[in-house]
């Protein structure tokens, strides 16, 4: 029998991973009484196969080659004080293929709670193609999403319906209309809105899928409208077949309140011709702070692993936290060959159309960009400000600046001057 596995024994600094094993980068900052090795090594047997009694690890001979190894310690890349970044490679035999629950459970599972590491954030997942393949990724691809709205050549534009709840579903769709007519390939549910006493989901796809028939009428373009199905799994599974009866093509799920299990079971059951509008409601509990939880680069690579076609990614201007670098490089993980398609990210929160350009210079056209307050706070209503986001976002694309553009438009020259370019 070998020797028990102490904390230490996991950590083999300076290892290299092998290229089918799934490598993770921790930051970790551990209390004065242990040392980094040791913190680093806890969270490799933590989250593989280990325990505190270092004799279980050995029941027989095979398990303890099955151990995470901590192949890479740094302790300068923290502030100095008992912390560091470890990266940690995984044999893949400890995943279960397909399986975002159970991968998460193994490295973003009990380790954040162990006594002796005062804090954890799960920085980056490196996952081996032979677990990439596992998963069905998404359905369409960024290309097949921009070719629908006839937006090769420009970030697509859509609107949330606002305000987030209280209408009834006649005036949802009404809101809805009016975007879609107004010049917006999109409009999407909030992403608190779901089956409510005043604006039950059936009567709301109804009615709202009706509005983008005719919206798609009077502008011959194609539109596109996410109804939010987040639920259970059986009823999002219920509720995507209303979307479907009624000839809709996408729904939405809020990934992270709806639960990565419940993820998989949509995508399962939709298949491949449906879309999957990804929004992150929630995210910012456990990614916002830079040194514990998990990195929206990380939130944002089991989401495209399971399959959503567009994700929610951070838009670097407007009201939601997210800095340059990190949304970035999010957006260049969503749109990198993996061997499986891409997914859109979604450039959303406190938009509006004076800011279009700036988000495109910064992030790319391979972005839907949505606004909600800065659609329907138009001074001339719903309609102008779907206008006025079309101008911008036409503008962009052809890298003409908003200003240049609202010398002829009237809605987006009314909307730089209600909401400037800022
Ligand atoms: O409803 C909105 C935006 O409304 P508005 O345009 O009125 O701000 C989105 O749910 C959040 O901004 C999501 O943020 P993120 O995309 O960062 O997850
Ligand atoms: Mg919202």
């Amino acid at each position: 029998m070998t020797e028990g596995l102490e904390y230490t024994g996991f950590v083999e600094d300076g290892g290299t991973p092998d290229e089918d094993e799934l490598v993770c980068e921790f930051y970790l900052k551990h209390v004065d009484s242990v040392e980094f090795d040791w913190a680093s090594g806890a969270v490799a047997a933590e989250s593989s196969i280990g325990t505190w009694d270092p004799s279980l690890t050995t029941m027989r001979d095979g398990i303890r080659e099955m151990g995470a190894r901590v192949v890479e310690m740094d302790t300068d890349a923290g502030d100095g004080r008992n912390d560091g970044v470890a990266r940690i490679a995984y044999p893949t035999e400890l995943f279960e293929p397909g399986s975002i629950p159970q991968i998460l459970s193994s490295v973003a599972g009990n380790i954040f709670g162990l006594s002796e590491v005062v804090n954890l954030r799960l920085k980056d997942v490196v996952f081996p193609s032979e677990l990439v393949e596992s998963f069905a990724g998404p359905a369409l691809g960024i290309g097949t999403i921009r070719s629908r709205v006839d937006a090769e050549d420009r970030p697509v534009v859509g609107t949330i319906v606002k305000p987030k709840l209280g209408l009834r579903p006649d005036e949802h769709a009404e809101v809805a209309y009016e975007g879609w007519v107004g010049g917006l390939d999109v409009v999407k549910d909030d992403e608190n809105l779901a089956d409510m006493s005043f604006n039950g989901f059936d009567d709301r796809v109804e009615a709202t899928l009706e509005a983008k028939r005719e919206a798609e009428e009077e502008t011959g373009e194609q539109k596109l409208y996410f109804p939010n199905i987040t639920a259970s799994g059986d009823e999002m599974k219920k509720r995507a077949d209303v979307v479907l009866q009624n000839g809709g093509d996408y729904v939405m799920v809020d990934i992270l309140t709806a639960g990565w299990g419940a993820l998989h079971e949509i995508r399962d059951y939709v298949g491949d011709d449906v879309g999957i509008h990804g929004h992150r409601a929630g995210h910012a509990a456990f990614t916002r702070l830079p040194y514990h939880g998990v990195s929206m680069l990380a939130v944002a690579k089991f989401a495209r692993l399971c399959g959503v076609d567009n994700l929610h990614a951070g838009a670097v201007v407007g009201k939601m936290e997210g800095g340059r670098d990190e949304v970035v490089e999010i957006y260049d993980f969503l749109r990198s060959d993996r061997g499986i398609k891409t997914t859109i990210p979604v450039a959303s929160g406190g938009l509006h159309p004076g800011v279009v350009g700036d988000v495109v210079d910064i992030l790319g056209s391979e972005t839907v960009v949505q606004a909600g307050g800065g659609v329907h706070g138009h001074p001339d209503g719903t309609r102008a400000g779907g206008r006025a986001m079309r101008e911008a976002a036409e503008s962009a694309g052809e890298g003409v600046s908003v200003e240049e553009r609202a010398e002829e438009s009237e809605a987006l020259a009314t909307a730089l001057e209600k909401w400037g370019t800022e």
